[in-house]
Order: structure tokens, then sequence, then C-alpha cells
């Protein structure tokens, strides 16, 4: 007797897909197969036929920034988005809540404001800042997963950006107790500069903006930690790349030897400057949207198995904050809204337009987050043994994305007027659904890591 099964959808395994029926006890995957699952009974059986199953997105880089700036987003509504978007675990950044999670004391009230309150499991990220070298050991010690430092100001007051020395003993510390380093790599001299630069001439449009921070900014930092990762032997994941150009430096990196990884984000594989010109702040992050050309650079990089993970950063603030005043854009609030929509642009944009196998979907958002996280092979895949963390796709179905839609706390989105071919049509965690048709239908934390 299972408590659920699902018949006669395409598995999305890692290296194929597959027909055939999956059979679920107690949040658990037990059995996989073509056959053997006819004559079984279960509590409910969903039928599948005609759609794709896939692991359960992991969405490495949110910012829910709870405790503390819960008006921004929330654990409740940031976590029903994610269900929506078929995403079954997220890894909350250190940052943006208050207090910013750089010690166990603040790492316990995170856990505790996320208790009861988020239909996906969560994990979390502790930070690493000049202040708290002496509490890496207490953070790993209680779970983090990894620790996230800036090397450019983070524009939280909190959250400092770290100094070279810093970021050299700091991952002295994270190598000796067997964690990761993830960096925000911009280099701030470049960055301020060229910031004070456009200022004093009152030039603070969309791309002056973007001319602020240019590619070779993030080529600059990533350079930097690479010297570092090699001296100190601590692993490092960049989030957030933004051009071909910056993940051939790791790529070269990863070739000799050092033990470097590379995200990118959907935004950056969809949106352009002349986005950011037109829609306003809602399309403003750090580093910037770049030109039609490293869009399609990154898709070649990405097709090619240099990119490792794809994560949203969503990154959210209340509309006001999101506004350009006057054109300038220097002052609106970095971060873009995308929670509930890595998976359509994947499916879109990759799949349906440029021949992406759904296998590399599943390993660029499950397995290799899983893996690289420490949480192989009990997420991250459709296997027997593991955790029922599931996506139903039907991915011929198009629909265009409406303000409404949107789960969590502000409707904003550069995508709301995009057509996308791939919904989410079900979200199952650990065995339980909690999104169907449109609709969350469980309302109860699952759990948290
Ligand atoms: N404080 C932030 O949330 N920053 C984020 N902002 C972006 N990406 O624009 C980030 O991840 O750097
Ligand atoms: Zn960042
Ligand atoms: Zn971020």
């Amino acid at each position: 007797m299972y408590d659920l099964i699902i018949r006669n959808g395409s598995i999305v395994l890692p290296d194929s897909v597959v027909k055939g029926d999956i059979g679920i006890v107690d949040g658990k995957l037990q059995t996989i197969s073509a056959d053997a699952l006819r004559d079984a009974e279960a509590e409910r059986i969903i039928d599948a036929a005609g759609r794709h199953i896939f692991p359960g997105l992991i969405d490495s880089h949110v910012h829910f920034n709870e405790p503390g700036r819960t008006e921004w987003e929330g654990v409740y509504t940031g976590s029903r988005s994610l269900a929506a978007g078929g995403v079954t675990s997220y890894f909350d950044m250190p940052l943006n809540s208050t207090p910013p999670t750089i010690n166990k004391e603040n790492l316990d009230l995170k856990k505790a404001c996320t208790e009861g309150k988020s239909v996906v499991n969560a994990f979390f990220w502790g930070g690493l800042v000049p202040e708290n070298i002496e509490h890496i050991q207490e953070l790993h010690e209680n779970g983090v997963i990894g620790f996230k430092a800036f090397m450019s100001p983070s524009g939280i007051a909190d959250f400092n950006h770290v100094d070279d020395v810093t970021i050299f003993k700091g991952m002295a510390e994270i190598a000796a107790v067997g964690s990761l380093l993830a960096v925000h790599a911009e280099s701030t001299v470049i960055c301020d500069q060229l910031a004070q630069e456009k200022q004093k001439q009152n030039w603070t449009s969309a791309r002056d903006f973007v001319e602020s921070r240019p590619i070779i900014s993030e080529i600059e930092a990533v350079r930097r930690i690479i010297s570092y990762a090699e001296a100190t032997g601590c692993k490092v994941h960049v989030v957030h790349a933004s051009s071909r150009k910056v993940v051939q430096v790791i790529q070269e990196a990863k070739e000799r030897g050092v033990d470097i990884t590379v995200e990118t984000c959907p935004h950056y594989l969809s949106l352009t400057v002349s986005d950011l010109e037109e829609q306003g702040g809602v399309a403003k992050c750090c580093p910037p949207l770049r030109d039609e050309q490293e869009v399609e650079d990154l898709w070649a990089s990405l097709q090619n198995g240099e990119i490792d993970v794809i994560a949203s950063d969503h990154s959210p603030a209340p509309p006001a904050m999101k506004e350009v005043q006057n054109g300038d854009f220097f002052r609106a609030w970095g971060g873009i809204s995308g929670a509930q929509s890595t998976l359509n642009i994947l499916l879109t944009e990759g799949h349906h337009e440029r021949q992406m196998p759904l296998e590399q979907i599943a390993r660029l958002t499950a397995a290799n987050p899983a893996k690289l996280f420490g949480l192989y092979p009990r997420k991250g895949i459709i296997a027997a043994g593991s955790d029922a963390d599931l996506t139903i796709v039907n991915l011929n179905e198009s629909f265009t994305l409406k303000r409404e839609d949107l789960l969590y706390r502000h409707q904003q989105s550069p995508y709301i007027g995009r057509t996308f071919t791939g919904a989410v049509k079900m979200t199952i965690v650990n065995g339980r659904v909690v999104y169907e048709d449109g609709t969350i239908t469980a309302d109860r934390q699952i759990e948290v890591g």
C-alpha cells in the first residue's frame, strides 16, 4: 500500500527521460518502475499521462528577509511562490533579514521564524563578514549549508562586505571546518570609482548604471577569489555570474584543479539592458543585466556544461524602493523578484527555443545544487530511497504571466506579460502535494534544515 502513486508520467532522470510510475511511502520515493505498480493501491493515485515529472527544484539563492524585514518578503509568501514555481527546497541568504545570519543566535532566530510557515524545505546560508570569523564554526555545526560573502557593498548596513584580509582568514577557517564560501564577486574599487565618475556628471541612466558595473569588475573579483581559493584550499561558489567571460575564468581555474563552481540566474539568460531601460527598477540587479550578445553567449556556456547551478536570486523589496526617481538608476534597490519563474524560463527559452535537454535542466536546478551542498542523493534526484520532492509539468501548456499569478509579497516581476510554454501543474514536497493547478494545498512546514 502506497501513500501516493503517480502513474504514466515521463520521469526526468539525470541522463534520460523514461515513462513510468512512481510509488511514494512516508515521504520517500519507494518504487520507480515501468510496470511494477500497475496493480498497486494507494491513498491517492495521480494520472500523469502527458506530463513530465522533474526532481523538485532546489533554489540555492533566495532572500526571504525574515526576521526583521518581512515588509519586503516573508517565509509564508516566499515559500508559496516557490511551490507554485515547482521549487521544493530553498536556501535563504544571510542578509536582508535583520539580524543577518552571522552567528548561532541569529541562525536560531531565522529557524524559529521559518518553522511552521514554509510549505517547502528550508535551508540556510551563514554570512562571512569582517566581524564574525569566530562564529564560523558554530554556524557550521548548526547546519548552515555554506557561507556567503560580498566582495562589494551589499546595500545592507548590517552586512558589511569583506576586505581582502577577512576573505583570506575567513576562507582558511571555512576550509578548516569543511564548508564552502559563496561570493558576490564584483570589485569595490572599480564599481565605486565608476559610479562616482558617472554621478559627478549626473549621468544616471540605465546604461550609465550598467557601465558603472562592467564585466571586468566581476572578472577582477573572481580572479582574486581564485587566488585565495588556491592559497587556502577553500571551496568557492561564485553566485550570479552575468557573462560567459566570467564563467570562462572559472572554467580555467576548474581545469587547473581549483575547487570552484558557478551559478547564474534566469534573468541573465532572459533579459538585457534594454529591458532595464524599458521596465525600470523591477529589472535592476547587481551585477547588472548585459547586452543581447552576452545573453546568447551565456546560453552557449550553459549548454556547454560550464555552469553548475541555476538559482533565482529572488531579492525583493517594496515597490517604492524599486522606483527609478528622476531617471536615477543608481538609487533604486538592486534585486530582481523571480522566485516563481525559474522553471518557466528554462523550459521556454532553454528547452523549447534552444533544444536544451530536460535532463540538463534537472541537473542544473536539482542534482547539481544537491551535490554541491551535501544533500545528494537524499534530494536532487528521482531515485528509490530519495525524498519525494517532485514537480509535475505540462511541457506544452502556454500561459501569459499575470501579476495576480505571483504568490510572493510584492507582485513585481520583469516577466509579467511574458508568455511561457511549460507550466507547473503540481508540486510535491516530501510526499505531500503542496501545490496543484494554481492553488496552494498545504499549509504546514515541511523541513527546516
Ligand atoms: N542585498 C541583496 O539582496 N543583494 C542582491 N542583489 C542583487 N543581486 O541585485 C545580491 O544577491 O547581490
Ligand atoms: Zn549578490
Ligand atoms: Zn542574492
